[in-house]
């Protein structure tokens, strides 16, 4: 049997990447040659590197929703993307395009269109991001995560799924979660997790509660590059990365909280693993609001709750935890008794019918 070609494409930060990283570690790789498209720079081109992917890295631009002079270059950039895509794509010849969205699938997509190549997205959020609000008209399938997302998009091409989730993350050990964080079992595990590139405020707010928050738990904080603080390397009970990739598994085994931005993935991946949150969701100052609705249907369904980064301080993140720590029980239990959908089975069917 002649294998047939897939491209990937999704990029920009983590929560476009880890769910095309699920989706591909499921492929058959007698059956599928499998490809990735992503910026020349982002994230995706780090974490599929790891692995052995081909990766493409083209032109991309930001699509941002403000007016500013870099808009007019990325317009470039965007087009010179296309053209790389392209010619990539007319090399490779893929049977089909998957895309997890963000601002480098655009150029894929458009090009993979004008090749007739045909195209699946998945959209994490429950309102659609700007790239799959472009992508949607030239897709053949379009999943989403919430139920509420479908009415963003034509019903006879959307499937409504749940989130695809890597399938590492449910083989966690507790144990070697704590000796690799060299925590002991005296205290339970606070993760903060700021979204897959740190979150400046609730970095310094957690930075600031530090005497507190040790007293309590032992401390995993995530905080994205560049964000380590160096004065409190030492503190006990208080561990910082910048990012955890393999580990990641084992430190959720042995989380008892978590403390997380509204973004899709990362929410889904701590329901799956019922694990109690206080989600922290960007503001629509700095986002389209789409974490903060992330959070209002996880909270409207007893999984989570969620404190606006306006009211975000030392005392309202104490008073908050405490609360959650208080109703431990009964957020476990409403994440038990969840739908989980088999997103990450649907979506490998719907690829294998190609
Ligand atoms: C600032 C921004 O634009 N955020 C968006 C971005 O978030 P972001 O990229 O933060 O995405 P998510 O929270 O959805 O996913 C983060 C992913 O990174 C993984 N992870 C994170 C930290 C770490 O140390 N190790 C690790 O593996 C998580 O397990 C998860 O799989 O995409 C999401 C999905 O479209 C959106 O909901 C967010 O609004």
């Amino acid at each position: 049997m002649t294998k047939k070609t897939i491209m990937f494409t999704g990029g920009g930060s983590a929560g476009h990447v880890t769910p095309n990283m699920a989706i591909i570690n499921e492929l058959d790789n007698s059956k599928w040659d499998i490809n990735y498209i992503g910026s020349k720079k982002g994230i995706e081109k780090e974490l599929i590197e790891k692995t052995t992917i081909p990766y493409f890295g083209i032109s991309s631009g930001k699509l941002r929703r403000y007016i500013d002079f870099e808009n007019i270059k990325d317009i470039f950039r965007v087009l010179k993307g296309c053209f790389e895509a392209r010619k990539i794509l007319k090399q490779l010849k893929p049977q089909l395009v998957f895309s997890k969205g963000g601002f480098v699938s655009v150029p894929v997509i458009v090009a993979a269109r004008t090749l007739r190549i045909p195209i699946f997205i998945h959209e994490s959020d429950m309102t659609p991001g700007l790239a799959n609000k472009i992508s949607q008209r030239f897709t053949t399938l379009i999943f989403t995560s919430f139920e509420e997302t479908k009415n963003f998009f034509p019903r006879e091409k959307t499937m409504v799924i749940g989130s695809p989730i890597r399938k590492e993350i449910f083989n966690g050990s507790p144990q070697n979660g704590r000796i690799f964080l060299g925590f002991h079992e005296r205290l339970p595990v606070l993760t903060i997790m700021g979204g897959s590139l740190g979150a400046k405020k609730i970095n310094e707010v957690v930075r600031e509660s530090l005497k507190e928050l040790t007293s309590k738990y032992q401390i995993v904080h995530l905080c994205g590059k560049g964000n380590l603080d160096k004065n409190l390397m030492g503190v006990s009970g208080y561990k910082q990365y910048e990012y955890v990739n393999d580990e990641l598994p084992d430190i959720l085994a042995a989380t008892n909280i978590v403390i997380t931005r509204g973004g899709s993935n990362a929410i889904f991946e701590f329901l799956a693993l019922k694990i109690p949150m206080l989600i922290i969701p960007l503001s629509k100052k700095q986002s389209r609001g789409d974490q903060i609705l992330n959070a209002k249907s996880f909270e409207e369904k007893g999984y989570s709750l969620t404190l606006e980064e306006e009211h975000l301080n030392r005392k309202s993140l104490l008073s908050f935890l405490n609360n959650i720590e208080l109703n431990k029980e009964s957020f476990i239990m409403a994440m038990k008794g969840s739908v989980q959908g088999e997103a990450l089975k649907t979506i490998i069917d719907e690829i294998n019918k190609f």
